[in-house]
Formats: C-alpha cells, structure tokens, sequence
C-alpha cells in the first residue's frame, strides 16, 4: 500500500545531499510512490495517461453503473509494488524512472478519484429524483414529521478555549449544527459544504442547539430539520401544534433547498480545477514563494506590504494560451467570457495592480508554465489548480475576513510564516479556524536564510504548530517545510519587466547566501535551498492532489449521507403512518359497511311504518270522533238538559235554552274528541321520537311540540251555525199523544174521536167538518146534545194534556230538528275529518323529520364510506410508496457508503490520519 508520511521509510529522492545542514532535511522519510507493473517502463505511464485521458469520469473503463453493484473501480490498479532497493540504476534512468512513476502514481489517482466523482454524481442525481418525488408526493399526501419525547439530555458546554473567531464553515441553506453522537456510521448531520474534515478538537466542539429543537430531532433529522422557532413553545408541542398541511409545506421548503444545495454539491465535485490559498502574515514572502513555485517573477515582491487584493494564478492554458491579467471588478462573478466582467492588463501591470485596491478587489492572472507536468503545480497533467496569492492577513480586519469568507471554494491551505517572526497573534488565529476545517495546513517556514541557529527554529515553530494544529504537527515532515523561496531561480518577466534572480530556470537564487555563483560552499548552499524548495513543492503537489479528493468528494459524500438518512427516517416513519392508517380505514370500512346498510334498511321501513302509524292513528281518531259524536247528537234529548220548565207562558224561551243547552251539549262531545286526538297526537309523536332515537340516536334532532296549540280554533263554530227555528207544533208531541191515546183505548169513543178529532185539529180546522158529518150520521138533534160537550170536554183534555208534555216533548222535538239540520251540513264528519286530519298534520312534521333524518344518515353514511374507500386507496399508495422509498434510499446509501474516502487513497500519497 501507499505509504503513511509519518512512518514514511522511502528514500529520498535525489538524495546526494546528506550533508544537508537542514536538521528537517535529515530526518525526512520521503513515502514512497505508488507503482504499476514493472514501475520503470515510460510504457505504462503512458498508457495509463491515455486511459485517464479517455475517462470522462462518468463511465467507459472504470465507472460502472456502481448502482447495481459494487464499485468499478479495481483496488489492485493501486497497489503498491515499491522498487526494490536492491535494484540500483544510474542516476539519469533514476530520474526517468522517478518522473514516470510520479506520472502514473497521478494518473491512477485520477481515475480513483473520477470513479467516487461518477458514483456521488450519479447518487446526487438519484437522490434529487428521489427528493422531487417525495415534493411531489407531500404536496398530495402530507407527509407526516416524526413526533418526539423530549430528552432532557444536558448539553454539554463549549471547552474551548480558543479566542472567539467566526467559525467560517459552509452549510447548506438551513442546515443546522449538532453534536455528533448520531445514530449508524453516519458522521454528522451539519451539511459543510466545503470540507468534512475538522480537526479532533473541532469535531468534539458541541454547537448550542438551536431553540425548540430536541436532541432526538437532532439526532433523527439533519437536513430536513425542521427549524421551527416559534414561540416558547416545544419542538414536539410546535409540531404537534402546526396543522399538517404547514408541517408538510415546511418540509416541501427544505426539499427545495436540499435539492438546490445538492445542485452545488454536483457543480463542486464536477469542477476539474483546484484552488489553493498561500496566506500568511504581511511581508512573510507569500508573493515570493508563489513566484519560486512559478519559477518566474510574475508577483511584485517589496519590502514593504504591497499586495492588497487576492491575486489567482492559473495557467494560461485556462485563457486560450495567452498570458495576461483580468482585473475583475467590484461585485461582479468573473466570467472569462465575459469582459464586462474585468479589465485586461498585462503582466507587467502586476505591479501597480496590486498595490492599488480601490477598484478592484482579485484579478486572474493567467501565466504559462513551462516546467514538466511531474514538477509544475499549474500544470500538473491532472487537475487544473490556481495559486491565490492573499493579502497579508493583518492588512485590516475587512480583507482577514475576506480571507475566511473564501475558504468554501478553497481545497488546500497554504500558509506562510516569517522563519523570523514566527507566528503572530493574527496568524495563530487563522491557524484556529482555519485548522477546524481544512484538518490540515501545509505551513511554508519562509525566509529560513535569515536564521543562524536554525534547530531552534525548527523546534520552536515545530512546537507551535503543536499547538495550533496538532494533525498538521503529526504529519509535519510533509506539511512543514522550512525554505528560502528568495533563493529560488526565477525566470525574468517578459522584456520590459522587473528581472528575475536569475536569467533562466537553470541560474541561481537571487537573495541567498553564495548567489555571486563564485564561492562552492555558497553553491552548495544554494543547492540545499533549491533541494528544500523542491522537496516542498513534491509534498505540495501530493498534498493538493490528496486534498483535493477528500475536500471535493467528501462534503457530497456527507451530505448525500445526511440526507439519505433523513429521508430513510421521514420515509419509515411514514410507511408506518400509512400503513396504520391503511388498517384504521380498513377496519372502519368494515364496520361501516353493515352500519350503511342498516340504515337504508331502517329508512325503507321506518319510513313505511311511520305512514301506517298516522294513517292508523288517524282513522281511529275519526272513527272515535264521528261516533262521539253521533251518540251525542242522537241522544241530545235524553240527556239532563238542566233547563227548568218556566210554564206556558215562557214556552218559546223554554225552547231556545233546551236548544242551546243541546248545542253546547253537542260542543262538548267536539271538545272531548278533540282532546283525545291531541292524546292520540302526543303518543303518535312520542312512538316517532322513539323511532328516531332507536334509529338516528344522537343524530335524531327532536322537534319541540305543543300539543296545546292544537284545535285552537273555536271549536262550536259549527255548531253555532246551526239555525233552527221553533214552532207552534215543536210544542205538540203528536207521536206521544199518539201512544198515549193507544194505551188509553179503553176509555172511550168520545176519547177517540176527541183524540182523532183533536189530531185532525192538529192539521187545521177540518175536523169541524168530519164533527158535523157524524152528527148527520147519529142523528140530529140527540147527537148534537151528546156530542158537543163530549167534544169540549175532550178538546180541553187533549189541549191540557199536550201542553202538559211540553217539557218532555219538546227536546226531542227539537233534537230531531238540530239532528236533521246537522245532518244536512254533513256536521259529523266535517269535525271528524276536521280533528283527524289536524292529528295527520301535526304528526306529519315529526315523521317528515325522522324521514329526513334517516336519509341525511344514509347519505352521511354513503359520503362516509366514499371517502373512507379514498383514504383507503391513498394510504395504500403511500405505504407503497414509502416502502419503495425506504428500499431506494438504502439502495443509494449503500452506493455512497461504498465510496471511501477515508482510507489511503491509491496513486498519489498515503493517506492523511483520517
Ligand atoms: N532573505 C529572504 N528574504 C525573503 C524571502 N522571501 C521573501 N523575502 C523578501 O521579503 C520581502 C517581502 O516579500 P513578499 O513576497 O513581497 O512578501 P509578501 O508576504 O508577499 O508581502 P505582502 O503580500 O505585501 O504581505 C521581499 O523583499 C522579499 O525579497 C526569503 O526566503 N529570504
């Protein structure tokens, strides 16, 4: 495998120089490379250079469609077969050998980068479908966000005694922080954007919790965190609270921004270019190390602080091969293509560009490299990487804050420090921040010309390195390099410009001891530096490529992780909701099924027995009625009429109380019907609530009734309107007279003719007439003394007896007059249809109610098992869905798990302590 830089026990590279008077020189275990086949042949860089060439990164060789099963990529291209130490080879092969392996060692770290760079990018794709679907989906079927217990869990305190700096990490939009002890091997739940890794004392620092959220919502939920901040209610009580409806449009928020930021993620780890950041404090040499990494002068270097805006070196091939600098103005996004966008300035213009800041804050410069892409860093043949060369950090505090606000495009940190100064309270607090998200700095101890003791040097910067990052001090035999970058030849700027410390790539370094290329010992001096330089920039070149890597994939890696786990949880919770749900409905629409049909049931029949019930009710009121009434009528004269006989003379009067007395009798009799019907009334509506209650129960609305509203209305009214007029003969019973003479019939003819007579009186005066034709039958003088006091005496029998049967005559006289006139107003039944139809009405309101009633049931009943059937069908359709987005999503977190970016990454260098 590829060798660990701490245990690093390669040999160094061009390593004639032991004698080096660099104590860090001495100790440095160079790691060895990573080597393909034979490890010498030009071939096989060759060939995997062409391969590299021909792989966009997205499929061919080496990416396969990872979702269906394991990654492409082949661990044995990667494997280390160190040359044997024992195969020494003349120097001028060595260093064939050497720049070939160096080739290939890049080209297979290119093709293990670009199969992780396919597979995240094909699982950002996935998880974006997967992210729209469930958009979509929760905008039909209100996803449900999973509720939770409060733990009353201490929050553990910040422990750091660090100075309080802005902690310049980048999240997703609404991304919050929490701490680490999630659940799974999943990391954290903070979405950084630029880089995963932190250093230990960062990844314990504990972020305050955001109020309302509880540790379990923290745990559970990263990304689709629901950042309620309502209020001084809880999270739980908050969510609980918030209608459905506002918890599924909260959700559907994040998506969105779930998915733009994944659109990022996918732009970040498909750009090909690299950028690394060289500050440092002022004058520290930051300008002269990028241009000794150049080789040539193209920065201004000054004894005093010059650079005052961020100057981005990028290779001129990036700008159509021409050299030049575009000064891009004030808030504006450069585009190179587009020029409204910067200003075009020559190299040359370097100069005055950077020491004047008030128009523009960066500029590109683009320059050619010309060095052999195994020791050029722009031109390195993998990775498209730009230099940025920073102002000085403690320039002002808006340009140091410019600084961290540029760390989320950053990969790799470069910084440098003064050998002399050491690091200053400023730097020290970059390293602080800095340190907690790029894990590693690669730190330039510049200007080490100047020191004489230079082991104490070592060890004190050494020292405090320890402090300020302790996973750089672990690995500082490559992070930390302690050089002369002054001493370093530079190739002049084109003609017109500031010369360079030499006149071509091969002349010495300017500034450094024994530069008058006269003195040997100084040459080797020279050398040395050179050797250091170069050594650095091996370690640089590794320490990109690697950076490079991890920084790019690993936040897509994390992220996709993040959010495929709150998904998974989002998507499980509700696969359980809907599959609940599913039961519920279903075993309501069990139970309603018969309840449905028991109503319909009950309408047909109640409705039916409601009609007979009146009908019946109704029928025995008239009947009732008409009998009463009747049976009243008839017998008016046989009841005690309570009217005293005032004689003879109030006779007249006599009979108009006996017929009044009679009517009100004949009332009374309509009274009582009527107060029977209203019993009858009050029990038919009684039986109907019964029936309303049995069948509708709580849903049965009860009507108020009052039975004493009922025949309001006078109730003799009709029979008031019965005229009868009383006669002369009303007074004389002839049928009783009749009887009474039978009954008589012993007592003699003149009786009988008297009677017979008197009934002929009784028609008018004829009976004179019959009385004389007797007489002429009997004889005429004898009859007429026989007869005529007989007739007298007889007359004034009959008249006082007919008078004196008055009292009894005379009602029923009269009670068949009102009979007969009662009859010819139809007086019975009139009333009887009168009471029975008003008992109908009043009994049809309760059971028109009732029948209302039990259809709004049967329809409730209907809409209700409809929209049950509905639920049932939704809730199917989200379980479904669910269980398959439970299914996708652990198939895509398998995917992404597989991408390890942890261990070593093959080609390159060893891996970092991860
Ligand atoms: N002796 C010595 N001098 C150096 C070395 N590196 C840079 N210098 C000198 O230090 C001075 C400042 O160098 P610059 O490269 O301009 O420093 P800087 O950090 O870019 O400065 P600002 O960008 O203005 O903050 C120049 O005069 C350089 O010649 C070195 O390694 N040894």
């Amino acid at each position: 495998m590829s060798q660990d830089y701490a245990k690093g026990k390669g040999k160094a590279s061009g390593g004639e120089d032991s004698s080096s008077n660099n104590p860090r020189r001495q100790a440095s275990n160079r790691p060895q490379y990573v080597t393909v086949g034979s490890g010498s042949t030009s071939e096989s860089a060759a060939r995997l250079q062409a391969l590299l060439d021909n792989d966009s990164g997205y499929g061919g060789s080496v990416a396969g469609d990872s979702f269906n099963g394991a990654p492409t990529w082949n661990p044995t291209l990667t494997e280390d077969r160190p040359t044997p130490s024992h195969s020494p080879m003349p120097r001028g092969m060595n260093d064939m050998v050497e720049s070939d392996r160096r080739v290939q060692a890049n080209a297979i770290h290119q093709l293990w980068y670009n199969s992780h760079r396919a597979t995240l990018s094909r699982s950002i794709a996935k998880v974006m479908e997967s992210l729209k679907s469930l958009q979509e989906f929760n905008a039909t079927w209100p996803a449900t966000y999973p509720s939770v217990q409060r733990a009353e869990t201490a929050q553990p305190q910040r422990q750091d005694p660090r100075p309080g700096l802005v902690h310049t990490q980048s999240t997703a939009p609404g991304a919050t922080s929490f701490p680490e002890n999630r659940p799974g091997q999943l990391r954290r739940s903070q979405t950084y954007g630029a880089e995963p890794e932190s250093s230990k004392s960062a990844e314990q620092r504990t972020t305050p919790e955001p109020r309302l959220v509880t540790p379990q919502i923290a745990q559970e939920f990263s990304i689709l965190k629901l950042d309620l901040k309502l209020g001084a209610l809880h999270q739980t009580e908050l969510v609980h609270s918030l209608e459905k409806n506002s918890i599924a449009s909260l959700l559907d928020g994040k998506i969105s921004s779930s998915i733009k930021h994944l659109l990022s993620l996918r732009e970040r780890i498909e750009d090909t270019s690299s950028k690394v950041l060289i500050t440092g404090d002022l004058n520290a040499g930051k300008s002269t190390f990028c241009n000794a990494l150049l080789r040539r002068k193209i920065l201004p270097e000054d004894q005093q602080p010059c650079t005052s805006i961020f100057c981005e070196v990028l290779d001129a091939k990036e700008n159509g091969g021409i050299e030049e600098v575009h000064a891009v103005h004030k808030d504006v996004h450069y585009d190179r293509h587009d020029e409204s966008t910067y200003d075009v300035y020559t190299l040359l213009d370097l100069e005055k560009l950077v020491t004047s800041n008030e128009v523009y804050t960066q500029c590109k410069v683009y320059v050619k490299d010309v060095r052999a892409i195994d020791q050029s860093l722009l031109n390195n043949g993998v990775v498209d990487i730009s230099i940025i060369d920073a102002p000085g950090l403690n320039l002002d505090t808006t340009k140091t804050t410019a600084v961290f606000a540029r760390q989320e495009e950053i990969d790799v940190v470069v910084f440098v420090v003064s050998a002399a100064n050491h690091f200053t309270m400023t730097a020290k607090e970059f390293i602080w921040a800095a340190a907690a998200e790029k894990a590693y700095i690669f730190i330039v101890v510049n200007g080490y010309d100047n020191i004489r003791d230079k082991e104490r040097c070592q060890k004190m910067i050494l020292e405090q390195v320890q402090g300020l990052s302790p996973r750089t001090f672990k690995e500082s035999t490559e992070l930390v390099h302690f050089v002369s970058s002054n001493a370093i030849p530079t190739a002049p700027m084109p003609p017109g410009g500031p010369g360079g410390n030499g006149s071509g790539s091969s002349s010495g370094g300017g500034g450094g001891d024994g530069d008058d290329g006269s003195d040997p010992k100084g040459k080797g001096k020279d050398k040395e530096k050179i050797q250091d330089f170069e050594n650095l920039e091996q370690s640089l070149r590794r320490f990109v490529l690697e950076k490079r890597a991890r920084s790019k994939l690993a936040p897509a890696r994390t992220y996709l992780l993040n959010v495929l786990n709150d998904v998974q949880t989002l998507a499980t919770v509700n696969q359980e909701v809907a599959q609940s749900e599913l039961d519920r409905v279903t075993k309501e629409l069990n139970d309603l099924e018969p309840l449905l049909e028991a109503s319909q049931k009950a309408k047909a029949e109640v409705s039916d027995d409601i009609d007979k019930t009146i009908e019946a009710t109704c029928k025995d009121i008239y009947d009732h009625t008409r009998s009463t009434l009747l049976q009243s009528i008839s017998q008016a004269a046989d009841e005690d009429l309570g009217v005293p006989y005032p004689g003879l003379l109030n006779v007249f009067q006599y009979a108009d109380e006996i017929k009044e007395a009679m009517l009100s009798q004949i009332s009374a009799s309509v009274t009582s019907c009527e107060e029977h019907a209203r019993t009858k009334t009050i029990e038919g509506v009684s039986a109907i609530k019964q029936l309303g209650l049995l069948h509708l129960g709580d849903e049965y609305t009860d009507l108020s009734f009052r039975s004493d509203v009922m025949f309001r209305r006078k109730r003799d009214v009709l029979a008031r309107q019965v005229e009868i007029e009383t006669e002369i003969w009303d007074f004389f019973d002839w049928s009783t007279l009749i009887q009474r003479q039978e009954k008589m019939a012993g007592t003699g003819m003149a009786l009988t003719v008297a009677t017979a007579v008197g009934g002929q009186m009784v028609g008018g005066w004829g009976w004179v007439d019959g009385a004389l034709g007797a007489a002429k039958v009997v004889g005429n003088n004898n009859l007429r003394k026989l007869i005529l006091p007989g007739v007298v005496v007889t007359a004034i029998a009959a008249t006082y007896y007919i008078l004196s049967q008055i009292p009894t005559s005379l009602p029923h006289r009269l009670s068949t007059k009102i009979s007969t006139q009662l009859q010819a107003i139809d007086y019975v039944h009139a009333n009887s249809d009168r009471i029975s139809s008003s008992v109908r009405r009043v009994l049809r309101f309760p059971a028109d109610n009732l029948r209302v009633g039990l259809q709004r049931s049967v329809e409730q009943l209907g809409t209700k098992r409809e929209e049950t059937k509905k639920i049932r069908t939704e809730s199917d359709v989200a379980r479904k869905y669910f269980s398959n987005l439970v299914n996708e999503t652990g198939r895509i977190r398998n995917t992404v798990e597989a991408v390890d970016l942890e261990g070593p990454a093959p080609g390159v260098a060893g891996g970092y302590d991860p």
